[in-house]
């Protein structure tokens, strides 16, 4: 029996070598960078460029996308709202692994719900959990429809999708918000190194 989400009758095991050690060992600090925003806003784009920027650096980073991890981990949940709030905190758990590991983790999820985002930030030690806005309007995203997803919300043969007949709620705190200037996005570059230079400004791209 658990109460209150506590296990009974099982114990913490601490092992030998902790976050501190790894992180000196990698020259950096373990922290989760979580990229939300509507299907299409550029999320998966945004995250391979931040992981492919780390990695010219020297620094280890992991992506956990939303729809790969819905071909393993989460292949058991849909997008009822109870599914996707299992889905995020899921992916909360794992990234703060990750983090713990001594990594970038960078996880790529519509996550629309304000709460569920909150409780994943809640799982971190301050200032570890860095929330990215991709703050695009919906007609840019549904414009580009990579995947065709919005057409076929708008002909009503998907229900429950994001910015159509689903709820989309923006963060209130985020740490970094991407946005167009002057009608215009920018490049996968440029969003990235807004990325990285307030991972280099906070000190995770430096050993501990
Ligand atoms: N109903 C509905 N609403 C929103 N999105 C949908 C839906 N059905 C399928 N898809 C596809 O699933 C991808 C989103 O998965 P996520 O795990 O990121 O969603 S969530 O965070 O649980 O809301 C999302 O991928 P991205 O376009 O990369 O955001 C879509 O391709
Ligand atoms: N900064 C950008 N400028 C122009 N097009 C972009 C940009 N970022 C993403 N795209 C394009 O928009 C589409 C959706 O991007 P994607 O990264 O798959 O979004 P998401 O993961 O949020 O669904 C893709 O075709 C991608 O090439």
């Amino acid at each position: 029996m658990s109460t209150l989400g506590k296990p009974a009758n099982i114990f913490w095991h601490e092992c030998p070598v902790g976050k501190l050690e790894r992180q000196k060992l990698l020259q950096q600090k373990g922290c989760v960078v979580w990229i939300t925003g509507l299907s299409g806003s550029g999320k998966s784009t945004l995250a391979c460029s931040v992981g492919r920027e780390l990695h010219t650096r020297g620094k280890l980073s992991y992506i956990l996308d939303g729809d790969n991890l819905r071909h393993g981990l989460n292949k058991d949940l849909g997008f009822k709202p109870e599914d996707r709030a299992e889905n995020i905190r899921r992916v909360g758990e794992v990234a703060k692994l990750f983090a713990d590991a001594g990594l970038i983790c960078i996880a790529s999820l519509i996550s629309p719900y304000r709460r569920d985002r909150d409780a994943c930030r809640a799982l971190l030690p301050d200032e570890s959990f860095i929330e990215v806005y991709m703050n695009m309007p919906l007609e840019v995203c549904e414009q580009r429809d990579a995947k065709g997803l919005y057409k076929l919300a708008r002909a009503g043969k998907i229900k429950g999708f994001t910015g159509i007949d689903d709820p989309y709620e923006p963060p209130l705190n985020c740490e970094i918000e991407i946005q167009q200037k002057d009608g215009i996005c920018p490049t996968p570059l440029v969003m990235a190194g807004q990325v990285v230079s307030y991972l280099e400004e906070k000190g995770f791209l430096q050993e501990p």
